[in-house]
């Protein structure tokens, strides 16, 4: 598996005349895995659909291993990213499977179909995924949790360069969620991934960008990023952060409306 740096270069997106991303940077290292954050609407996924090559920035620029994206063929790009939306749709007809097989096809010649090797491939990603046995088990039958994991097990059979996942963890029990980033944190392919959960975020990941009104307010390392009055700025919560035996934020929230677990 081979890795790529990303790098997205004060990107800006519109829609229509409303400004939903302005002038936003993002590094990714090569094998690291980042970490997108912001409350609801401050424009994570427009962000990774910019990254992903989905839609185009208006403003700026992203580059893979320096490189534009616009100057990249669709089909090299699908070998080389691999993305796992937020919600995988209900309507597909197809098994499990089926779907992982889905990201065999940018590795394969043109109008050929799938190869044993790709089956097999297939196959060990779901086992991976710890769905083994479901490879017949039709999409629409398949829980919300399990549905996350197949379609990250075809995110994965693509062998990408670079993953981005978009809020990966929001299926998924506190097990499961663990496993996807601690896997995620340790996998070699270079990793960008947007979370609701600031605390699993300070843990796995190598570097943080916060976003706040589609605005970059901080990137850096988690304890840079997770301050507390960062979190009252942007999430209009109290936090009280806590620093880890490995320098990692810890945080806590107080309850809503009266709770003031950081004095004063
Ligand atoms: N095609 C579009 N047309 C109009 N507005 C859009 C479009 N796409 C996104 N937006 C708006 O842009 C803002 C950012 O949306 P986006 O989905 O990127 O946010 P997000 O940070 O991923 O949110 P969430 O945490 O709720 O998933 C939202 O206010 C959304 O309504």
């Amino acid at each position: 598996m081979t890795t790529a740096r990303l790098r997205a270069d004060q990107v800006g997106w519109n829609a229509g005349a409303v400004t939903i991303l302005a002038e936003v940077a993002l590094t990714a290292e090569p094998g690291t895995t980042v970490g997108v954050l912001g409350p609801n609407g401050s424009g994570k996924s427009s962000l990774l659909r910019l990254l992903a090559g989905l839609a185009r920035p208006h403003t700026g620029e992203v580059l893979l291993d320096d490189v534009g994206l616009s100057m990249l063929r669709q089909r090299a790009l699908a070998r080389r990213i691999a993305v796992v939306a937020q919600q995988a749709a209900t309507e597909v007809d197809l098994s499990a499977l089926e779907v992982v097989l889905l990201g065999r096809i940018p590795h394969r010649p043109r109008l050929a179909g799938e190869s044993g090797a790709d089956v097999a491939l297939a196959r060990q990603a779901l086992a991976d995924a710890g769905l083994a046995g479901f490879e017949r088990r039709r999409w629409a039958s398949l829980s919300g949790g399990e549905r996350q994991r197949v379609d990250l097990a075809r995110a994965l059979v693509q062998e990408p360069d670079l993953l981005l996942l978009d809020e990966p963890t929001n299926h998924l029990d506190i097990k499961h969620q663990l496993e996807l980033l601690h896997f995620l944190a340790s996998s070699p392919t270079t990793v960008v991934v947007t979370l609701h959960d600031l605390d699993l975020a300070a843990q796995h990941c190598d570097h943080l960008v916060l976003l706040h009104g589609g605005r970059l307010v901080a990137a850096g390392s988690p304890a840079e990023v997770l301050t507390p009055d960062r979190i009252a700025q942007v999430y209009e919560v109290r936090a009280q952060v806590d620093t880890d035996a490995d320098g990692r934020p810890r945080i806590r929230y107080g309850r809503s409306g009266s709770a003031r677990i950081v004095p004063g």
